[in-house]
């Protein structure tokens, strides 16, 4: 199943769960000239890392063979975090993931019920604004 994984990395690449987080300097330190003291709370945006072109080429474009080979450099595909505090869940949740495709792939056709790219609302998840009604008819082949 590694087309169906490059799929889902390259959806959560371009709407990413978590968008950022806010992750407290547990030091001083100084990063591109900046310092940073003890204790200050930090933004990390992983929707920003994720459309940087210089890691993703023509980020805004779906693209799923960006995952194929060694993939992207190390930390610049941060929906699951990345470092000691990544996400426990990641490979649970790819689990999950994939036998859900899987058995939709497998099991049902199915149609988009409104036409054309909905509009992505952040809140503070991404979702469809008008939600993503679809129809499903069971595969009889
Ligand atoms: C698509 C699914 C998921 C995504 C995109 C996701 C993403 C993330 C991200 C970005 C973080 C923050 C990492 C950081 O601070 O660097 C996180 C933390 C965490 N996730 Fe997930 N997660 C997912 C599913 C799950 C699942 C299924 C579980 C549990 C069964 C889980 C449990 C946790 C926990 C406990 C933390 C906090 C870890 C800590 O603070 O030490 N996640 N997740």
């Amino acid at each position: 199943m590694k087309y169906s994984w490059n799929v889902v990395c390259e959806v959560l690449r371009l709407a990413p769960p978590l968008e950022g987080a806010f992750p407290q300097a547990l030091t001083d330190f100084t990063y591109e000239g900046y310092f940073i003291p003890k204790g200050w709370k930090l933004y990390r945006s992983a929707i920003s890392t994720h459309k940087n072109p210089e890691y993703f080429l023509d980020p805004d474009k779906f693209d799923p063979s960006r995952f194929q080979g060694k993939g992207p450099a190390p930390y610049t595909f941060v929906a699951f975090g990345g470092g000691p505090g990544m996400c426990p869940g990641t490979e649970y949740a790819r689990i999950q993931m994939l036998i859900f495709m899987h058995h939709v792939v497998r099991r049902y056709k199915w149609k988009k019920l409104l036409p054309g790219d909905e509009k992505i609302k952040v809140n503070p998840f991404p979702l469809p604004v008008k939600g993503l009604p679809i129809r499903l008819h069971p595969r009889t082949t």
